[in-house]
């Protein structure tokens, strides 16, 4: 298992709309993440992650966001996306792991062909204990809380902060490491993930995007 007990993972992702986006800046942020202490780094695409893997040794959990209007999963759909981020560098392949329509094969086949033929470790985004018994039950290395709030059926949990029950739930449950991941914005909350078990805990927008965390001082200031 390549993440570590007790692992803060740093997300570093910046969007086309986000000045920061592109390789230069995201392996500049990974650098920046594992000089403060990062002991993994989440990162999106075939671009962001080679440059990473280029100036760190630290395990990466690769993704590929793919948008399309057909369909509501975008992270890592299918056995390509998963290949090529592989081949970027990424050693462990994030995924979202919910029963969702995809375009590709069903999520539990998907994981098994990770597994097998990329030998890579799968780290599953869920939104609910089902969904994080049954990435369990596919093989997925990891099982993490990222999607809660994000999907049709977890949608109001969005305005609470990070799905803290969400965490306890799969702990309780699932002899597979959980990884908090999902608004973790402050060091109370993380500290709080390793309170109820969690394995490592993956924070991004609250570290790694400069825009939102201005946004938050703006608005606290009213102006
Ligand atoms: C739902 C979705 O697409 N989540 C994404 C997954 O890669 C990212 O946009 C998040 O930034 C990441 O999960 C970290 O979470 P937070 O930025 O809240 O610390």
């Amino acid at each position: 298992m390549l993440i570590p007990q007790g692992a803060l993972v740093v997300s570093c992702q910046a969007r086309a709309d986000n000045p920061l986006h592109g390789p230069v800046y995201m392996s500049a942020m990974a650098q920046a993440a594992e000089a403060g202490g990062a002991r993994g780094i989440r990162a999106n695409g075939v671009g962001d992650i080679a440059a990473i893997r280029a100036v760190t040794k630290l395990p990466i959990i690769g993704i590929a966001k793919v948008w399309d209007d057909r369909f509501p999963v975008y992270i890592t759909p299918g056995i390509e996306q998963a290949a090529q981020i592989a081949k970027a560098g990424a050693d462990i392949i994030g995924l979202d792991a919910t029963p969702r329509p995809r375009d590709g094969e069903p999520v539990a086949r998907l994981i098994g062909r990770i597994r097998a033929e990329l030998d890579r470790e799968v780290f599953a985004d869920i939104a609910t204990p089902d969904e994080g018994r049954a990435a369990h039950a596919a093989g997925a290395t990891y099982v993490a809380t990222t999607l809660s709030g994000y999907t049709e059926e977890t949608a109001s949990r969005r305005s609470d902060g990070p799905d803290l029950e969400l965490l306890s739930a799969l702990v309780a449950e699932l002899p597979v490491p959980v990884v908090a991941e999902g608004r973790f914005d402050t060091p109370d909350l993380v500290a709080e993930a390793f309170r109820r078990g969690a394995h490592a805990v993956v924070v991004g927008t609250a570290i790694t995007n400069p825009r939102e965390i201005t946004r938050r001082f703006v608005r606290a200031i009213g102006s």
